[in-house]
């Protein structure tokens, strides 16, 4: 049977498009021009994963999300996005979103992107009530991440040793371990890490994502639920608890959990036992908690959303996790492990990176930190035609960061004085000049300017879609690239 993909984005080329593409590949395909509709047609369809564009014109992304997620938790969303909304974007992924792909969209990418996406749903389902990472009972603890190759790597910089220093030392502890660290870091990497140098190495490792699961779901996800124990449940299920005994259950983004599943939770942590919503029998657990956040969790407790007797249970033994900026001595190491990866998910041979990309990775500030590097390798491996990845496959902010800083700056500063009576001029970032910056005080550079300006602000606006950005500037596209190119815009 045919799987089932729901394609939701306000453009209706880009939705015949999709689904043209995709039919083609094997799949059958709903659209949706927004996200009400989207919804609605989620309830009829029954799809095996959601392709949705970030901004819909009725809803954004957070919201399709969360609503998706109430209904479907574990149903691979796939969210489309310009880079301009990455950070959005890389936010959205902590409700659950199972990976982003930026715009413009390239067919191999996509496919790439959904059959992963959906691989990896049904591996969950197979191992057990769709947890959503297990290891398989084998002995030294081979995992599916890591059967075929390497599927982590832990880099050599100081801040890389002395974190896995840290892992290497509560490895072999029972202690409960709570990971901080930015979205995207690698902080389930690191969970995994420690399962596998742990003596449960043998033990599954489950891993439930918190961000995405609603209040109502929440208590059933983790402890299970018996026949008819509500509306709904007209199967028994097996929680993630139970799915981990003998092992470790991985709790991301513990601090969204509902404060009443953390009282739940609580108990089992202390009794080590548990009994599924709706039943009577007690039964024993034997797991091991590692649990990531990227909010301090004591912080939550003061404000009351968290328990601050659940904080100490689970904070035995913490972790920081570096962002990827603070790994600077290992960026390319990361990035030859992404290219080599691609290169062999694209049945290609691409070597590695020009002087100039590995420029632009060093002053980029990764916000999305590892995921985001792997996405952007992964797309310009699929770009590049020579032996080098080079500069004119990355996106056009990463390549133009400075820029767009400098941009933003302005923006940010106007817009951070609302409360002010009255609006405030932007100013210039001090540290990063104009691009086409010029000692000359003249009638020409003051035009360049101008024109700099006016290009860039349209271009954001536009989500840097160059024809439409062409048509809203009343110039032509061909007009557009020369200009950019002379005020050194273009990549
Ligand atoms: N040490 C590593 N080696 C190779 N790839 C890594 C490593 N750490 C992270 N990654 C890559 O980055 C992606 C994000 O990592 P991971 O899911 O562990 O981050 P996270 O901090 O748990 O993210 P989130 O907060 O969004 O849940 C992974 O899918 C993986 O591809």
């Amino acid at each position: 049977m045919a799987q089932k993909i729901l394609v939701i984005d306000d453009d209706t080329d880009i939705c015949l498009l999709l689904r043209r593409f995709l039919s083609k590949h094997g799949f059958e395909v709903a659209v949706a021009h927004n996200g009400v509709t989207g919804l609605a047609i989620l309830e009829e369809f029954h799809p095996d994963l959601v392709l949705t564009d970030f901004k819909l014109g009725d809803m954004d992304g957070a919201t399709i999300l969360t609503r998706i997620k109430e209904k479907f938790p574990h149903l691979p969303v796939l969210i489309i996005t310009g880079y301009s909304d990455i950070k959005t974007a890389i936010n959205v992924m902590k409700q659950g979103a199972y990976d982003y792909i930026t715009k413009p969209l390239f067919p191999d990418e996509i496919l790439l992107t959904i059959r992963k996406a959906l691989n990896h749903s049904q591996t969950h389902e197979q191992g057990g009530q769709f947890a959503e990472e297990i290891t398989p009972a084998t002995p030294g603890g081979a995992t599916r991440r890591k059967s075929t190759q390497a599927h982590y790597i832990f880099g050599e910089g100081p801040e890389s040793t002395y974190l896995y220093k840290q892992v290497d030392l509560v490895a072999p502890t029972n202690y409960s371990v709570l990971i901080y660290g930015e979205s995207g870091s690698g902080k389930e990497a690191v969970a995994l890490e420690i399962h596998k140098r742990s003596k449960r190495a043998s033990g599954p490792f489950v891993a439930m994502d918190c961000g995405a699961i609603s209040r109502e779901l929440a208590a059933s996800e983790l402890f299970g639920h018996e026949k008819g124990s509500f509306t709904g449940a007209l199967a028994q299920k097996i929680g993630h608890f139970e799915m981990a005994n003998g092992g470790t259950l991985f709790l991301d983004e513990v601090g969204n959990l509902p404060y009443d599943v953390q009282v739940s939770l609580l108990r089992v942590v202390q009794e080590r036992k548990l009994r599924r919503i709706g039943g009577n029998r007690e039964i024993d657990v034997d797991v091991r908690l590692i649990v990531a956040s990227n909010e301090r969790l004591m912080d939550a407790a003061r404000r009351g959303r968290f328990r601050e007797d659940l904080y100490y249970r689970f904070n035995e033994f913490s972790i920081d996790v570096p962002p990827l900026r603070e790994r600077r001595s290992d960026l390319m190491i990361f990035a030859q492990f992404f290219l080599d990866k691609t290169n062999i998910e694209l049945g290609k041979q691409v070597k590695g990176f020009t002087p100039e990309v590995e420029r632009a990775f060093r002053e980029y500030p990764w916000p999305g930190n590892l995921r985001e590097l792997r996405n952007v390798i992964k797309r310009s491996t699929l770009l590049t035609e020579g032996d080098y990845v080079d500069a004119r496959t990355l996106p056009f902010e990463l390549l133009n960061y400075e820029k767009l800083l400098f941009f933003d700056s302005g923006t940010i500063t106007t817009s951070s004085v609302q409360d002010l009576p009255s609006p405030q001029p932007s100013y210039e970032a001090p540290t990063a000049p104009k691009p086409y910056a010029s000692s000359k005080v003249d009638l020409k550079s003051a035009a360049l300017e101008a024109e700099y300006e006016m290009i860039l602000n349209v271009l954001k606006q536009v989500n840097f879609n160059k024809s439409k950005a062409a048509q809203a500037l009343g110039i032509d596209r061909k007009t557009l690239y020369n200009k950019m190119k002379n005020i050194n815009l273009s990549n």
